[in-house]
């Protein structure tokens, strides 16, 4: 049976900060192929691009050079109205610091996506699916900091997104608690089999990986396949 056509397809990507003498070369030409469902943990030194990259993939930033496809549509054709329509439509965004409205509880706080999506989850639905089935009615400041990041996995999935894009989700939270926020976004790739991207410095949170990307002076280092997907509870930090 052939495999499935890669949900992203990447060529010669370049994106360039500034001009002149002050010109950042962040990206210097990356060519990859993200597979459906895929779970890939992107390392690298800091400045070495990955952020650049994943706010490309994510329609956050336009590249400089270069291609992305999505499935049928060319990121690099599109202006800023169908950029927006490409986030809308289909990724959820996981940042290190979990922006949640402080004013509104957990339930709410994913109401507030579900909202404006086309065939979202339940609130409910989808907290539970990162464990957080008792804590709907609570208030940010009444969640530990991994609750809280598990809040805002639920914002990001609940509108049923292909791709998770998640950049630094644990780096603001101890080792014991960084784990219950993988397991989240492990088990949502593995339920719902959302395409997740995860940029981390942790080079031990590769092994929950299907495939590993490694960014050195913005370039792709390697990319491989790893062996073995561990549960990110099965880990050693
Ligand atoms: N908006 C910007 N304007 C100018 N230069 C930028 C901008 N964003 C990033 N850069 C530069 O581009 C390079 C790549 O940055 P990027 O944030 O992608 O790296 P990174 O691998 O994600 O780093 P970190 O792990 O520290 O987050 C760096 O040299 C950075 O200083």
């Amino acid at each position: 049976m052939a495999s499935a056509p890669p949900l992203y397809r990447i060529e010669g990507l370049t994106k360039t900060y500034g001009e002149g003498d002050a010109a950042v070369q962040a990206l210097r030409g990356v060519n990859l192929d993200v597979q459906q469902s895929a779970m890939v943990v992107l390392l690298g030194p800091s400045g070495s691009g990955k952020s650049t990259f994943l706010n490309i993939v994510g329609g956050l930033d336009q590249a400089t050079s270069g291609h992305v496809h999505f499935e049928d549509i060319e990121l690099t054709s599109l202006g800023d109205h169908g950029l927006t329509e490409y986030r809308r439509h289909h990724v959820g965004f996981v940042f290190q610091f979990y922006n949640l409205v402080a004013s509104l509880t957990a339930r709410e706080n994913v109401a507030l996506i579900t909202e404006i999506a086309e065939e979202p989850m339940e609130p409910a639905e989808a907290l539970a699916l990162v464990g957080l089935e008792s804590r709907l009615d609570h208030f940010p400041t009444q969640l530990s900091g991994g609750e809280q990041q598990r809040v805002a996995i639920a914002r990001a999935i609940a509108k049923r997104p292909k791709v998770l894009l998640c950049d630094e989700p644990t780096g603001a939270l101890d080792s014991q608690t960084g784990v219950r926020v993988l397991e989240a976004l492990d088990q949502v790739n593995r339920e719902l089999g959302t395409t997740t991207l995860l940029i981390t410095h942790n080079a031990v949170i590769a092994e929950m990986a299907d495939h590993v990307l490694r960014f050195a002076d913005g370039q792709l280092a390697s990319s491989s396949p790893n062996p073995t997907r561990r549960r990110p509870g099965d880990m050693i930090w």
